[in-house]
């Protein structure tokens, strides 16, 4: 049998509190556990409040946890890494630089010479579809390319693992899907570990291969689905015909209902 915590994602028994001065602990994590392998799509779903962005930007290495431990292919989180690339709901993307050079940024700081970093960024940039935009300033692209640049941002140090905390929150319904299906395809080329956070059920379901359903109050997580869906979608190359199978719309009102269940 693989051990999971030496190639992909290991939560064990973690518990996070934020203590905040005069008043009770806010028990924002109790006991989660998950594994999930390389190249497995982990969605989080859940009540706002359940703890789904403590989570990621403890598994970011951002929070300590209180209590527990998370390993990323076998070695234990203690603080950010390059191991580990992260995507925001609006990317924090430097305005004053254009495209080419926020993809590089990374690369840069960790002291790559300029030729390399410019290939790398240059190559990410194709994989999201921008080839042609690596001079164009920030503020002259739309709220999809944007994340876009986001994306091959998050590649560039070529994570184990991608961590996406609601990365199409902001866009409309179409541009949304578009996007779904870039990251399913990037997902497939780059054989990376996704865990991302998602506030729709359709999202959720159509993307994971590991859905998890958290409750808040404390946070824990309380189902958890193995899909295909996702990969259904990258052999047929039909999101429509995806979303509307009977089985998605089945296995979507499914988590719903759990969902819904975890508010009341
Ligand atoms: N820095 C903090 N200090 C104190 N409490 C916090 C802090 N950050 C989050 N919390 C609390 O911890 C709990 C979990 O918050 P978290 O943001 O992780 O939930 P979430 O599921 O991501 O929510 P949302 O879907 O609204 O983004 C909430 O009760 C929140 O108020």
């Amino acid at each position: 049998m693989i051990d999971v915590g030496m190639t992909g994602l290991s939560v064990r028994h973690m518990s996070l509190e934020y203590r905040v001065a005069g008043r009770p602990p806010i028990i924002a994590l109790r006991d989660v556990s998950l594994e999930a392998e390389a190249q497995e799509f982990i969605v989080v779903l859940g009540a706002s409040g359940c703890g789904k962005t403590s989570l990621l930007n403890l598994i970011a290495g951002f929070l300590h946890p209180t209590s527990g431990e998370i390993r990323v292919g076998g070695k234990p989180v203690t603080s950010p890494g390059a191991d580990r690339g992260v995507v925001f709901q609006r990317n924090a993307l430097m305005p004053w630089l254009n495209v080419l050079h926020n993809v590089e940024l990374g690369l840069k700081l960790t002291g790559v010479p300029r030729d390399a970093r410019r290939e790398i960024a240059r190559r990410n940039l194709a994989l999201v579809g921008l080839a042609d935009f690596a001079c164009s300033p920030i503020y002259e692209l739309s709220g999809g390319m944007q994340q876009r640049v986001g994306l091959a941002r998050a590649l560039t140090c070529d994570p184990v693992m991608m961590l996406m905390d609601e990365p199409l929150g902001a866009l409309d319904e179409f541009t949304r899907e578009e996007m779904q299906v870039l990251i399913l395809d990037l997902w497939a080329r780059s054989h990376k570990l996704i865990f991302m956070i998602t506030h729709s059920v359709e999202e959720a379901v159509f993307m994971a291969t590991q859905l998890i359903v958290m409750s808040p109050r404390p946070g824990r997580i309380v189902q958890q689905f193995r899909l295909d869906f996702g990969r259904t979608y990258l052999e047929t190359r039909d999101a429509r015909a995806v979303k509307s199978s009977t089985e998605f719309i089945e296995m979507r009102e499914n988590v719903l209902d759990i969902v819904r269940a975890t508010t009341r």
